[in-house]
């Protein structure tokens, strides 16, 4: 006689069980635990829920605004809202009217990553965001022998060693940072405070969704820092070509982007691999353009940092509504690169891509 065992694993219940079922029992569920369980919820998620039934459906409809009002889920300065002018105004969730992903204000190591993060909360409810443990809280200070100021309150950049010594012309600058004696006020620690300027998150032809001023912003101004997962390049070119994969058959936007930080002779010393596809900052909807845009990017390193942090400064002046964009590169390796929709007079018709 034969015996067969099968071990019965206990089925769990998982956001996409409860969002997909129709179930009047659980619907009520849903409806008095709703400011519980709908901000942890994917936009498709919700999308299916809010067809159920009305209840559901005003409900996820407010989660829907709320999201929309701001992209940063409270993190930032400001509020970021999304603008899809390409959708109908009764807000139908299918017409994506803003873009899902999860938010760090700085860089993330992969293995401090959120699965989950709630998004959009009502009434009297308090979830707030989950804080990410970035890297300039965590690794930083142990592997690094802090060297910082000790100018006490104030640096001026008459003393201070943690000054630019002039060398913000070639793409890398310094900031005070957790080797000083200088607390988080400094005047010198403009990039690590988060997003300086209002900005909004607009749909753009043939782009997807790209960041736009909301404010006049001066020549030099900082704006913000390009916040994701840091990556080995091993771990990078991975991604790169499952992304790859996954643009060719269809719309895909991947946020990867690969820093080399050169020595003076010309040799790359330091390979940076941040992507903000899954997590990351509103930097990772600035769009390419090829007549180099109005944004300058430079690695600035704080005293006591492992690793520097990519910045974007206004190139020019910037007037409000006008889009954020700057050049993804010059390499253009494959010929057979997506298609540049970036209307200006140089444009090349292909965007910047590069092997990884
Ligand atoms: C870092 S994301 C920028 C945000 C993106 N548009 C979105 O909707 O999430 C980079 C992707 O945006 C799109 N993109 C950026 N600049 C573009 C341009 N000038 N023309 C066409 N697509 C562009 C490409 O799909 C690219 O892979």
């Amino acid at each position: 006689m034969k015996t067969e065992t099968q071990m019965k694993i206990p089925k769990t219940t998982t956001m996409d069980d409860i969002s997909s079922s129709n179930n009047p029992n659980s619907s009520s569920f849903l409806v008095q635990n709703s400011d519980l369980i709908l901000p942890w919820l994917t936009h498709q998620q919700l999308a299916n829920l809010s067809l159920t039934c009305k209840s559901l459906h005003n409900l996820t409809k407010i989660i829907t605004l709320i999201r929309i009002s701001d992209a940063s889920r409270t993190f930032e300065n400001f509020p970021i809202p999304f603008h899809n002018n390409c959708i109908n105004n009764n807000h139908n969730l299918n017409n994506h009217p803003y873009s899902y992903f999860l938010y760090t204000p700085s860089l993330i190591l992969s293995n401090n990553l959120p699965r989950y993060q709630p998004w959009g909360w009502m009434g009297s409810s308090v979830i707030s965001p989950i804080a990410v443990k970035t890297v300039d809280e965590s690794e930083s200070v142990s592997f690094v022998d802090v060297v910082g100021c000790e100018c006490g309150e104030v640096c001026d950049d008459d003393g201070c060693l943690c000054f630019d010594g002039g060398d913000g012309d070639v793409g890398i600058g310094r900031e005070c940072g957790v080797g000083c004696s200088c607390g988080r006020e400094c005047g010198n620690r403009v990039s690590q405070n988060g997003v300086r300027v209002r900005v909004k998150i607009v749909r753009c032809d043939g782009k997807g969704w790209g960041l736009f001023a909301d404010q006049v912003i001066a020549k030099g101004e900082f704006l913000f820092q390009y916040a994701g997962e840091l990556l080995t390049t091993k771990e990078a070119q991975r991604r790169q070509q499952y992304y790859d994969e996954l643009s060719s058959r269809g719309r895909f936007s991947s946020a990867l982007l690969v820093v080399r930080e050169h020595l003076p002779s010309g040799k790359a010393c330091l390979r940076l691999n941040i992507d903000a596809t899954k997590i990351g900052n509103v930097a990772r909807f600035v769009n390419h353009s090829c007549d180099g845009g109005n944004l300058s990017t430079k690695l600035i390193r704080s005293s006591g940092a492992l690793f520097p942090r990519l910045c974007f400064f206004a190139l020019k002046d910037i007037q409000k509504d006008e889009e954020l964009t700057f050049s993804y590169g010059e390499i253009r390796k494959r010929s057979n690169g997506l298609p540049c929709y970036c209307n200006c007079p140089s444009c090349f018709g292909t965007l910047p891509s590069e092997d990884t």
